[in-house]
């Protein structure tokens, strides 16, 4: 926006993370484009392990499974556009898209439902390397309140608002049953938190302002039955149909991947 020379921007005090969310608004960036971010970010940490300096934009695309327009024009909203008949310098791509998803610096997680999957997302070292620090684990049943688990102590989920105040958790993650999942989320909003991350098989209701990611794992594997299903001439035989594309972020259910038809 243009600013007419006689009426100078008034000065107001503001954080740098406002900053930041401001900068970020008025770049547009699209969230399909913010969901794809940390694919690329796995693909450049790779890079980085493999010591290598610097990648064109087919490279990384292959890497990251997109194809390379659409990579570059994700970029593009970072405001990177690499160096012609260079490509991009992992390390600073690494930054940039760190420093877009807000990981330079620390968040604190804490996982609600220490059964099977809660056990193995506490183990998962890469959260930490990531800059998620898991400082929660709590259950509803006594039989797994005080297992030691990854250096924490489960605790009862009684403590949940105390857990979260005193620690500062910003991530809930709820690998409950999914009848207990709702009651889990309304608790943990309640007390502050305004990112969640749900494995429970349960669609959550929120207020306008927390921000919820569903991880489901057998809508990736439907899909991928979708896909070996045409591979082998699938339920429509030869008749002609139409193109389809796998979507990230961007579909009708939050989080999920869809499948939507695309012009041949
Ligand atoms: N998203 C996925 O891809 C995926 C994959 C596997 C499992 N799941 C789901 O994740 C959840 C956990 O699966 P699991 O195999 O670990 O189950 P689990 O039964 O082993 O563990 C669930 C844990 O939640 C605890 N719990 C129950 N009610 C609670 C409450 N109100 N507060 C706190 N803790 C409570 C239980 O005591 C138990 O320890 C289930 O909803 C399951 O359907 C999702």
């Amino acid at each position: 926006m243009f600013r007419s020379a006689s009426s100078p921007p008034k000065k107001q005090a503001v954080t740098p993370r406002q900053i930041r969310t401001r900068e970020r608004a008025d770049r547009g960036i699209p969230e399909a484009t913010v969901a794809r971010l940390p694919v690329y970010l796995r693909a450049l940490h790779s890079l980085q392990d493999r010591g290598i300096a610097t990648v064109s934009s087919e490279e990384l695309a292959t890497a990251a499974g997109v194809n390379s327009a659409k990579l570059r024009k994700d970029l593009s909203h970072l405001g990177s556009y690499g160096t012609r008949g260079v490509g991009y310098e992992v390390e600073y791509l690494v930054y940039q898209i760190s420093r877009e998803l807000g990981l330079t610096q620390d968040w604190v997680v804490a996982i609600i439902g220490v059964g099977n999957l809660g056990r193995a997302l506490a183990g998962y070292g890469g959260f930490a390397s990531r800059g998620f620090r898991v400082a929660g684990l709590l259950d509803a049943d006594a039989g797994i309140v005080g297992a030691h688990i990854c250096g924490l102590t489960v605790e009862h989920i009684d403590e949940l608002e105390t857990v979260i105040k005193d620690r500062g958790v910003s991530i809930a993650v709820i690998a409950t049953p999914a009848g207990a999942a709702q009651v889990v989320c309304d608790r943990v909003v309640a007390a502050g938190v305004t990112s969640v991350l749900n494995f429970a098989p349960v669609v959550l209701t929120v207020p306008e302002g927390v921000d919820v990611r569903k991880v489901d794992l057998s809508i990736e594997l439907q899909i991928l039955a979708f896909h070996e299903q045409r591979k082998a001439g699938g339920p429509m035989g030869d008749q002609a149909e139409p193109e389809y594309e796998v979507l990230e972020g961007d579909g009708p259910s939050d989080g999920a991947q869809y499948i939507e038809a695309v012009d041949a």
